[in-house]
């Protein structure tokens, strides 16, 4: 039986449009039509008039401008954040969307600890602060709890979590993280939620990592505030008007990096089946077989991970022997200084690095085989993933 059979397409293939950066897209969607990829970017609508179902990264803006006159009916984001759709406009005309939730949730919750172990900033015995707590925040302070460290948590939307309090007090705490998402309307805008009069709120000495979107700072504001002072370390991930990033900004920041947080491999992959498997609700098709499925979600061979150190050094080496985010700064500051003497603007390269970007496994991948660590230890790097 062909695939399109299989589906109850009878022979009428889709025609899928996608965005050219979506791993595993062969494997989970050439069972139900032609595929033709597209920079996300520049996406247009005349290469959508005879599209049936368009999958994007978080670079599209999906909206009326972009579908309206179109035949696209479904529409799959394989990220977690929803703000370059404009889902109310979707929702009224009937086209169904999907994004990927908690996708690359556990990438990003690695990427905080191994931008600690790059700062050399040993987590026990420091608060965190958490501003939203969804999946991403949720599975922060998860491991928090199971670590023992103490955590505030900033969600007006969850004002029953255990660890509730005020944005004030999450932004008195050792380190404080970011993962709420862009809301620019309702009762709790996120947009410049970090402006000039919460920024000054941050306790001397603190590290303050953003990893949601960039404009919940307010990066003028920051960058004014780093200009007179620099009291905290501060870690970038996002920022306002990427992938034009502001390059005084990049220059005052302690880390850097394009966006690339939730980037691993499997948070990708995982982004990819959750909109096929949306797809297959929506349009009430059969999953691909699970041969295809299987060749998707492979695994990469299992890697053994080594240290002869002790205490807070061993987690460290560890897990900038799994990722080092000082790669990924280095790496944007090298674009940025090309940029700033004439060569590839800054937008280019940005997108660049990130369509490039290294094949980073999560610790799930490794294997220690350290027999000098203490227990202790072994624990923690348990609760981190790495067994
Ligand atoms: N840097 C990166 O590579 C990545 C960034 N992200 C960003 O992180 C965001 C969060 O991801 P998830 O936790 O998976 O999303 P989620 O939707 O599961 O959770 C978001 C949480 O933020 C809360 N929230 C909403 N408005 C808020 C506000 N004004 N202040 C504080 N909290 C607020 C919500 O109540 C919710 O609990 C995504 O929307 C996306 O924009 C997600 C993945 C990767
Ligand atoms: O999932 C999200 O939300 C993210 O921020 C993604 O990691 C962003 O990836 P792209 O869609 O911009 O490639």
């Amino acid at each position: 039986m062909t695939a399109s059979r299989r589906n109850g397409l009878s022979g009428n293939r889709l025609n899928i449009v996608a965005d050219e950066n979506i791993p595993g897209l062969e494997n989970w969607f050439a069972d139900l039509g032609e595929i033709t990829l597209a920079p996300g970017r520049s996406l247009n609508k005349s290469q959508l008039m005879e599209a049936d179902i368009l999958l994007v990264r978080s670079v599209t803006q999906v909206d009326a401008a972009l579908l309206q006159g179109t035949s696209v009916r479904f529409v799959g984001s394989c990220t977690i954040g929803t703000d370059h759709l404009d889902t109310g406009w979707l929702n009224d005309q009937g086209i169904h969307w999907s994004a990927a939730p908690g996708c690359n949730a556990n990438s990003v919750v690695e990427y905080v600890f191994c931008v600690l172990a790059a700062l050399n900033v040993n987590w026990s015995g420091r608060s965190f602060g958490i501003v939203g707590c969804g999946n991403v925040g949720g599975l922060l302070q998860q491991r928090l709890h199971a670590l023992d460290v103490s955590c505030k948590v900033f969600d007006p939307w969850l004002p029953d979590n255990p660890d509730a309090a005020s944005l004030e007090t999450v932004l008195q705490q050792d380190i404080i993280c970011l993962h709420a998402p862009l809301v620019k309307g309702g009762p709790h805008p996120s947009l410049h939620l970090l402006d000039a009069d919460a920024l000054a709120k941050i306790k001397p000495g603190a590290v303050l990592i953003s990893a949601g979107r960039g404009a919940v700072i307010d990066n003028r504001a920051l960058l004014a505030l780093l200009t007179r002072e620099r009291n905290f370390t501060t870690v970038l991930d996002v920022w306002e008007n990427e992938p034009d990033i502001p390059l005084g900004l990049l220059e005052k920041v302690d880390l850097g990096s394009p966006h690339i947080a939730g980037y691993s491999h499997d948070g990708k992959l995982a982004g990819t089946r959750m909109i096929r498997e949306a797809l297959d609700r929506a349009l009430h098709l059969s999953p691909p077989q699970p041969d295809d499925a299987a060749v998707a979600g492979q695994r990469g061979a299992q890697q053994v991970l080594s240290s002869d150190e002790s205490g807070f050094s061993a987690v460290r080496s560890l897990l900038l022997q799994m990722y080092d985010p000082r790669q990924d700064d280095r790496r944007l500051r090298d674009v940025a200084l090309r940029a700033l003497s004439g060569g590839e603007p800054m937008a280019k390269s940005f997108d660049q690095l990130r369509k490039q970007y290294p094949k980073r496994l999560e610790f799930s991948h490794y294997r220690l085989v350290a027999e000098n660590l203490d227990d202790a230890v072994r624990q923690q790097l348990a609760i981190l993933g790495l067994v």
